[in-house]
């Protein structure tokens, strides 16, 4: 039997999600798995923020192709760069048990400690909208690359200060960078610290390999935090911070580009939770949100 082939992005990053996938693969079954990089847009046009260049099919669409040219059996992503809606041939066979969801500040204790007017570096809507809501005097500068490309601007002093997912930092061996931040100040991006393995929705094979590294609450919390970006008609440039709680909660919370407006609410289904905030929202924050409810009676503005 030939080897079972995972595909992956070649950032550092994603190698180590990678290995986790064939470690669990190789605990599990004995099967010789072998790792192949795809090169994606994503990792190439690194200059400008991800929601200006085209968004997240910029990392899924060269590993969507391999996958069903069958050039692989299965890809690796990180769930928070998954796009909400994923072609039908393609089906999530594993999402692995959460990692730690906070971000974590790098360059200053909290929040509260960033000096005045401090720049900090993000390229991520969500983190900028909730940064400005809690000081409005600091500096947003664009910061785009892979952590490590992050971590270095910082070090060469382009921002006082940066924010990353502590998912990421501690897979990468990192779990002494910075400050993790309390979920009450700074909810995560949806499916944060979450890795996701998509397979051919017709492979029964790789199908039934991967269901063993499936872990259901992670599971179902991601699955809810996406069900809520697609009721939401959330993109990339849409400033939405999502969590499901262990017990079915979800809590969610909409800003203005500019963090000035917010809404905030939870409830244990995704669609009712979506009506309600976008119901709530200013037109600042209404407008950030593409399917906007047309054909919804419920629209006032
Ligand atoms: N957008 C890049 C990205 N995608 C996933 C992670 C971290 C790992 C995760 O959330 O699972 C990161 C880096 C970051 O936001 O700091």
């Amino acid at each position: 039997m030939t080897a079972f082939r995972l595909g992956t992005r070649g950032s550092p990053l994603a190698l180590v999600q990678a290995e986790i996938v064939r470690d669990g693969l190789v605990a599990a079954h004995g099967i010789a798995v072998e790792i192949r990089v795809i090169k994606t847009t994503g990792d190439v046009v690194q200059d400008r923020p991800l929601a200006e260049v085209g968004g997240k099919a910029l990392w899924t669409k060269e590993l969507d192709r391999a996958l069903l040219e069958g050039e692989i059996e299965c890809a690796v992503h990180s769930m928070k760069d998954v796009e909400t809606t994923r072609p039908p041939v393609i089906t999530i066979a594993a999402i692995l048990a959460r990692a730690d969801f906070r971000d974590r500040l790098i360059g200053a204790a909290s929040i509260a400690d960033l000096p005045a007017g401090a720049t900090v570096g993000t390229s991520s809507p969500r983190r900028s909208a909730q940064l400005l809501r809690l000081r409005p005097d600091l500096t947003i500068i664009p910061f785009r690359g892979n952590v490590e490309t992050r971590l270095a601007k910082l070090a060469a002093g382009e921002a006082e200060a940066t924010l990353l997912a502590a998912a990421g930092l501690d897979r990468l061996g990192r779990p002494e960078v910075g400050m993790a931040i309390p979920i009450d100040l700074m909810l995560p991006a949806p499916a944060q610290g979450a890795i996701g393995v998509e397979t051919r929705e017709n492979d029964s094979r790789s199908r039934s390999l991967l269901a063993v590294l499936n872990h259901g609450p992670t599971r179902r919390s991601i699955l809810t935090e996406r069900a809520l970006l697609a009721a939401l008609g959330a993109d990339c440039h849409s400033p939405v911070a999502a969590l499901a709680d262990d017990v079915g909660m979800l809590h969610a919370e909409l800003f203005s580009v500019d963090g000035s407006a917010h809404v905030a609410g939870s409830h244990t289904d995704p669609h009712i939770l979506a009506n309600d905030l976008l119901d709530r929202a200013p037109t600042s924050i209404r407008s950030l949100f593409v399917r906007a409810r047309s054909a919804d009676s419920t629209i006032k503005s």
